[in-house]
């Protein structure tokens, strides 16, 4: 069986105990196990990086843009194999699971440019004789602590910019993914990357997590509010900088003049592609009186016809939720809205299919209220509530009455509508007739309010957090 090990100071090695990675899709299938990091071997993971910095941050940016150039390649090369080990240890359908393999080969790729195009900036002194520059150095060591739900593309973006701009990284996938973690780390170490500048450290949030957080200088986070928020305190009581991209409650607009086809598509693909785990997804359908029932009536009809089975079989348009803790979440949700008041349109069930997984149906609830805890937790699986309003004025004060501030989309052809949702969403995306999810690679991403803390990941703005200006007085 696959071991999935630690990567420390150049070296694979053994962690402090092995924990089965479980497909999804089939949990007599064990894909591997991952060697779980003790704290003193995150510590040790912590030195090296420390220790292998000056070199690496003195190196040609042209060597870094080298080496991101030869992980984008292989990543390209082998998207298929890749696309399929990730499809089996997360539950995402295969084509989801390839494309997104080479989302990160076009992250790596992406940085491999950026490196090369490093400014500074040198300004005339207010007083005579003085040359002033601004150059930017890198943090030092980043510490990054990712999700299950995009194993490859979220660290990608983050240890992508990280290694570009110079800084070396102690990387801490979710434990529920290690599989492609490793594979990743195992093209970041054959890269030519010089050792202790990359490290991987398996294990548990509160274990190897938590160790993380002692000694870094930065630290980088995908996942839940609750983590996030903890994270960022533990960052500031440090000093230490920190960037946080949790959930999101995010609203799809359906206005009386939507395109009915297109406003369906949006909220099926948003709301329930990729069993609704996405931090974009859209869980809030938030739909005029004009369009409400025609809408409601085209998206059940569309989810009867969905394909849920396993990951790789062919044919299959959502695979399994991603474990059975967030089955059981998802299921407590739906009774949740139901004894609030919701009415089920859609209800989801347990399927059972050849294979024994987490298959859980869509769920759609109607006749919701915005107040409804089902509209303002994340709830992270295939279930979404339409609510219903009288005008795009209600639509939007509906949608921004939220913690939460990631994704909003609209669906209208009214040119006045969507340039006032664009301006007045209180999100850090808006999306005009297209779902919520589904992001370019090039383009900053990161939400507002309780979404978001810290600067814009990806893009050329990602370097914001991966580097710190010097404001250097020369006098001539
Ligand atoms: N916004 C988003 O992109 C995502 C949101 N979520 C939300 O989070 C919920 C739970 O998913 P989950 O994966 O458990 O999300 P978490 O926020 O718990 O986990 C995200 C990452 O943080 C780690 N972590 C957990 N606790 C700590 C800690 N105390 N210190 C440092 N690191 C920690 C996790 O480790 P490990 O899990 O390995 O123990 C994982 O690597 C989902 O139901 C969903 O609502 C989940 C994924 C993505
Ligand atoms: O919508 C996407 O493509 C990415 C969303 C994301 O980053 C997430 O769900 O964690």
């Amino acid at each position: 069986m696959k071991q999935f090990k630690n990567l420390i100071a150049g070296e694979w090695v053994t962690g402090a105990s092995e924990v089965e990675n479980i497909n999804p899709s089939d949990t007599n299938d064990i894909v591997g196990t991952a060697s779980h990091a003790s704290a003193a071997q995150v510590a040790e993971a912590i030195a090296a990086a420390r220790q292998a910095l000056p070199k690496w941050n003195a190196g040609t940016v042209q060597l870094r843009s080298d080496i991101l150039s030869t992980i984008s390649n292989e990543l390209f090369a082998r998207k298929e194999e890749l696309g399929e080990l990730l499809a089996r240890e997360e539950g995402k359908t295969r084509a989801e699971a390839i494309g997104e393999v080479g989302r990160a080969a076009n992250i790596f790729r992406f940085f491999a440019s950026e490196v090369v195009r490093i400014r500074g900036e040198k300004l005339a002194s207010v007083r005579p004789g003085i040359d002033v520059e601004i150059t930017r150095d890198p943090v030092g060591v980043i510490g990054i602590i990712t999700p299950w739900n995009f194993p490859i593309a979220i660290p990608a973006w983050k240890i992508a910019p990280a290694l570009a701009f110079g800084n070396s990284v102690v990387f801490k996938p979710s434990e529920l993914t290690p599989g492609s973690a490793w594979a990743l780390a195992d093209i970041i170490a054959r890269a030519g990357v010089p050792a202790g500048v990359f490290n991987l450290v398996h294990g548990s949030g509160p274990v190897v997590g938590d160790a993380l957080l002692n000694g870094v200088d930065a630290v980088t986070f995908t996942g839940s509010v609750k983590t996030g928020n903890q994270i960022v305190r533990r960052a500031t009581e440090r000093l230490i900088r920190v960037q946080a991209e949790m959930g999101g409650k995010n609203p799809l607009l359906v206005l009386d003049d939507a395109d009915l086809e297109t406003a369906v598509s949006c909220a099926v693909d948003g709301s329930f592609f990729q069993t609704g785990q996405r931090c974009t997804a859209s869980s809030r359908l938030i739909v005029t009186a004009g369009i409400h029932d025609r809408f409601v009536d085209a998206v059940a009809a569309r989810l009867d016809k969905i394909v849920i089975d396993h990951a790789l079989k062919a044919g299959t348009q959502v695979g399994p939720v991603v474990d059975k803790r967030q089955l059981e979440q998802n299921l407590r949700y739906i009774d949740i809205g139901i004894n609030e008041g919701a009415q089920v349109r859609v209800k989801g069930e347990l399927l059972k299919r050849e294979t024994p997984g987490h298959y859980l149906s869509p769920t759609l609830f109607t006749g919701s209220s915005n107040q409804m805890r089902i509209n303002r937790e994340e709830v992270f699986g295939p279930v979404a509530a339409v609510i219903r309003v009288k005008d795009y004025e209600e639509a939007l004060s509906v949608a921004n009455d939220t913690s939460f501030g990631l994704s909003a989309g609209i669906c209208t052809t009214s040119q006045k509508y969507a340039r006032h949702f664009q301006t007045h969403a209180e999100a850090g995306l808006t999306m005009l007739n297209l779902a919520t999810a589904g992001l370019d690679y090039h383009v900053p991403f990161g939400g507002r309010k309780g979404s978001s803390y810290g600067p814009r990941e990806q893009g050329t703005y990602a370097i914001d957090f991966y580097t710190i200006l010097k404001t250097s007085y020369l006098s001539v």
